[in-house]
């Protein structure tokens, strides 16, 4: 079976294009096996992606994380598939449905972006004082669960560390959440960092984590409704945008990159 290794600004996936069929499979114990970057192939995630239409073209797209649990929303994954169906089929503008959720995509030359939908807020959900950090966490809904805290400085605390001791906060229990820290930098812009439920681990950007930093820094009067640049670990920012019709509604955008490809034997 064939196989991309390719990544969304840093967040790396393994992407199988497969057949409608193989939406219906699980595939977790593959998802850990190949995700394992010591034993494996390594990456964040394990895309399969099947045409389910051609005309408008329709794409259904499972995701699933290293430790094997799905992803109810990854928008790297998103922006990967149809980064890969721009490629392979030559579509630009199509539909992904991901978790039973419908998702715009639109590919060209400023890179791939897809649709996100925020919902609840839960503000202050958390406070606590972590290695003299004061931090206040607010939940945001954005396909999957975030919660996030605006810092003065991400690079003043072990994201990684902390995200994990978050994750597991009985607040958010039991389904627990992704965990980002996110400080403004200028008139529409910001610095990530996130740590990834699933992966259990800080990754180098995170499509939907960039959508609820967006939403929580609107609500604490840091950025405002126009496009937002999110800078994150890869170095290559995401930008983040309103949708023009549906007020709830974000597109996220940034490059893609094809690493390799090969063969599962
Ligand atoms: N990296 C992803 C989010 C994955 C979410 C996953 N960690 C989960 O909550 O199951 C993104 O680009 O949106």
């Amino acid at each position: 079976m064939r196989f991309r290794k390719i990544h969304g600004a840093g967040n790396d996936f393994i992407l199988i294009a497969g057949s409608s069929a193989d939406l219906d499979k699980d595939w977790s114990d593959t998802a850990r096996r190949l995700c394992a970057r010591r034993t494996g192939i390594g990456a964040d995630g394990l895309i399969v992606s099947a045409l389910i239409d051609t005309d408008p073209a329709v794409l259904g797209v499972a995701c699933f994380n290293a430790d094997g649990s799905i992803a109810t929303m990854c928008g790297n994954a998103l922006r990967c598939a149809a980064w890969c169906a721009a490629t392979d089929h030559s579509f630009h503008d199509m539909t992904l449905v991901m978790a039973g959720v419908k998702h715009q995509a639109l590919v060209g030359d400023d890179g791939s972006w897809v649709t996100a939908e925020a919902g609840a807020i839960d503000p202050r959900c958390i406070e606590l004082v972590w290695n003299g950090h004061a931090l206040c966490f607010d939940s945001a809904h954005t396909g999957t669960e975030h919660v996030v805290a605006v810092v003065d400085n991400v690079d003043s605390l072990d994201a990684e560390e902390c995200g994990r001791l978050v994750r597991h906060h009985p607040r958010l229990a039991p389904l627990g959440s992704n965990v980002n820290f996110v400080q403004a930098t200028g008139p529409q812009a910001l610095k990530i960092r996130t740590y990834e439920r699933g992966v259990e681990a800080e990754t180098l950007s995170c499509g939907s984590g960039a959508v609820a930093a967006v939403v929580v820094a609107t609500l604490h009067g840091l950025v405002t409704d126009s496009p937002v640049t999110v800078h994150n670990r890869s170095g290559t920012p995401l930008t983040v945008r309103p949708h023009a019709e549906r007020s709830s509604a974000f597109w996220i955008g940034g490059p893609v990159t094809l690493t390799y490809q090969g063969e599962l034997t």
